[in-house]
């Protein structure tokens, strides 16, 4: 299947060349296909704040990219660039606080500079370190891919239909996708009827970019309202919900998109069974359970406003754009490690010894 996945592989969000890291402009998708050039950690802090790339992995991947900007540009003006580098380091976890991936990708990239620091050319191994995370994103994904599928084919007959929340594609990793991947190796399989899509307010990722990812793969994709999940669930014979991750705590607990919790719920009530796509850089086993993963709450324009245009009353706003599903209502959380069935923190440490299976 990997042969065929790769070939399917088409979108590419996150590009590396000549020093320089150009980022899709996931704010004017599907309508324009832009490219933001960074050149410099504070711009890829920016990008990563003002949503022009999104998604944790792929916020992780373009964090790694950002330190080597910022260590270059730091080696050049000499002196104690290690400890100025500190900067950028801050500066980059500043840049959004519920996704893993971008403090894994900074450790990992941390303690490559702990390992090269004293060398006479310390840069070359550090873009190398960034690439790594990159690629082996892509093969976390493909390796996640076959184990999602294998598990939809374990439990149900085909042809079905699915449902997803928010985008996690290729605009959202290094490569074909978390729980989208599972999706579109799902339909090369010939197991996929209909993707029913959550629009994913207020931002709108599942309208703007997984339907458009989706249709650009031929794939038969309805979007609807998030409102409309749980009727969606009781009457159009949905077997599967397949989300990503943002953050995956100790015991299980599941960050992601706002609204992923309700359909969690709503996935237990009406029977359909709810699966979890996300690598195990996306895992932080430090914090015990979801009430330790920081929430992110987002300007009220998003939801004051749409297309630019003042919709809301002048009232107070609260808009968290994510929540944490308990692991008990999660069926599996697949990583390309292995899959975790009916997740627990015994279950998720023993996961976290093993060995990717890539
Ligand atoms: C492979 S992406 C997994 C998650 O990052 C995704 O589901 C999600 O919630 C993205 O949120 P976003 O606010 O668009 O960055």
């Amino acid at each position: 299947m990997r042969d065929r996945l790769l070939a399917a592989e088409k979108v590419k969000a996150i590009d590396w060349r000549d020093n320089t890291l150009y980022l899709l402009d996931q704010r004017n998708l599907p309508f324009e296909e832009t490219w933001v050039a960074c050149d410099s950690a504070a711009r890829v802090a920016e990008a990563i704040r003002s949503m022009v790339v999104r998604g944790a992995p792929a916020i992780g991947i373009s964090a790694a990219y950002g330190l080597v900007l910022a260590a270059r540009a730091r080696f050049a003006a000499g002196g104690d660039w290690l400890a100025a580098l500190e900067a950028d380091f801050a500066l980059l976890a500043e840049s959004r606080p519920t996704g893993g991936n971008l403090f894994w990708a900074l450790n990992r990239m941390r303690e490559r500079l702990d390992r090269v620091k004293d060398l006479a050319e310390p840069l070359t191994a550090l873009e190398a370190e960034a690439m790594s995370i990159h690629e082996s994103d892509r093969e976390a994904n493909l390796t996640m891919a076959q184990l999602g599928v294998d598990l939809i084919r374990r439990h149900q007959g085909n042809p079905q239909a699915l449902l997803t929340h928010c985008n996690t594609g290729a605009l959202a990793t290094g490569g074909f996708g978390t729980a989208l991947g599972v999706i579109r190796a799902a339909w090369l399989e010939g197991m996929v009827e209909r993707v029913h899509v959550d629009e994913t307010r207020p931002w709108l990722q599942g309208s703007r970019l997984t339907a458009w990812e989706l249709a650009s793969d031929g794939i038969p994709v309805t979007l609807n309202a998030d409102a409309a999940a749980a009727h969606i669930m009781k009457t159009k014979g949905v077997t599967w919900v397949v989300v990503g991750a943002d953050r995956i705590a100790a015991n299980g607990d599941v960050a992601n998109k706002i609204g992923t919790y309700q359909l969690a719920v709503n996935a237990m009530h009406h029977g359909v069974r709810f699966m979890v796509v996300a690598s195990s850089s996306t895992i932080d086993m430090n914090l015990a359970s979801g009430d330790d993963i920081p929430i992110e709450e987002r300007d009220a324009a998003e939801l004051l406003e749409l297309a630019g245009k003042r919709v809301g009353a002048d009232v107070e706003v609260f808009n968290p754009v994510f929540d944490v599903t308990p692991a008990d209502l999660i069926d599996a959380i697949v990583t390309e490690k292995g899959v975790v069935e009916r997740p627990d923190a015994a279950k998720m440490a023993q996961l976290m010894c093993r060995k990717r299976l890539h």
